[in-house]
């Protein structure tokens, strides 16, 4: 689980290009006393072909970021980019114009429909948009993900892994610019959780896709290129070639290792006596893998 970076193969893309960039992003919810600023000033750039991992204590704007970075929220202030597109102001029809075609989400529930098999849920927001898939990376993004020989199967019948294969081939189908994962692994026991993570990095190196995932656990981390870390709506500090022993280290600093921080109890419980090993993940809620 703490395989470091260094082991894994560059992307393909190269590294010069930015896939999201954001300039002094800025985000409050609520007025008066009771505004919590939830993004304070943060710059930020995303390297095209390189996998991005976003910690940081509960709280401290990891999801924040990922939506306004997505365009699924509004900023208060600052700047948002997708590729060369600046996205804030953006109206509502253009925005979901480009996250449906330029943006591939991954949460940590599935959100596949029942009713629909697996190949059928894969294409549903390019059939949506009315828009005839690539075959040809759509066949390898099938067989990367290992999902031939389950396309006809409803999710229902499908182990929670296979379901969040699934939901990562649906993001992948439409090769999107860039992928978000919020908690890809969250739901799944410590095999599956594994497998998905080795399937993003695969999308990074053998397909050459661009992916931010949201994290509590650093040896899902481990699996990035980079960790971003946040505190209190900043990025406060960042790591190449991570490894979970590092990427926990690190969360320790963050949280000075004070029991009342929000964040330190999933942390150390994780990775101190009452939790799983040092880089597994989280086995609460699990959905068993029949693989
Ligand atoms: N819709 C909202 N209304 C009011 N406050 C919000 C809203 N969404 C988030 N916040 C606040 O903004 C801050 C950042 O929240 P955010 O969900 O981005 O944190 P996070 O790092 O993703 O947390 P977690 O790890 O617990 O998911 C928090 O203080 C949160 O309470």
């Amino acid at each position: 689980m703490s395989t470091p970076a260094a082991e894994h193969a560059p992307g393909h893309a190269s590294a010069d290009g930015i896939a999201a960039r954001a300039r002094g992003l800025t985000k409050a919810y609520g007025s008066g006393e009771t505004t919590v600023l939830a993004l304070d000033s943060v710059d930020v750039d995303i390297t095209r072909g390189r996998f991005t991992a976003v910690m940081g204590p509960s709280g401290s704007g990891k999801s924040t970021l990922m939506h306004c970075l997505a365009g699924l929220d509004n900023v208060s202030a600052g700047q948002v980019w997708l590729g060369d597109t600046e996205i804030t102001g953006l109206k509502e029809r253009e925005l979901t114009r480009l996250r449906r075609d330029r943006i591939g989400f991954m949460f940590q529930s599935f959100n596949l429909i029942p009713t629909l098999n697996a190949a059928e849920n894969i294409t549903l927001p390019m059939d949506i948009a009315g828009k005839k898939p690539d075959e040809k990376w759509l066949d390898q993004v099938i067989d990367t993900l290992g999902l031939r020989d389950r396309l006809k199967h409803r999710p229902a019948q499908l182990s929670g892994g296979q379901q969040q294969r699934v939901a990562c081939a649906r993001a992948l189908a439409s090769r999107p610019e860039l992928i978000f994962a919020d908690e890809p692994t969250g739901n799944l026991d410590s095999r599956a959780g594994l497998e998905v993570l080795s399937f993003l990095r695969n999308a990074v190196d053998d397909l050459g896709q661009t992916v931010v995932m949201v994290t509590h656990d650093p040896g899902a981390a481990a699996h990035s290129d980079l960790v971003l870390f946040l505190g209190d709506g900043r990025i406060v500090d960042e790591m190449e070639r991570p490894t979970a022993e590092a990427v926990l280290e690190r969360m320790r600093l963050f949280t000075g290792g004070n029991p009342q921080t929000p964040g330190f109890d999933v942390i150390r419980s994780q990775f101190e006596g009452d939790g799983p090993a040092p880089g597994a993940i989280p086995t609460a809620d699990v959905t068993r893998d029949k693989d």
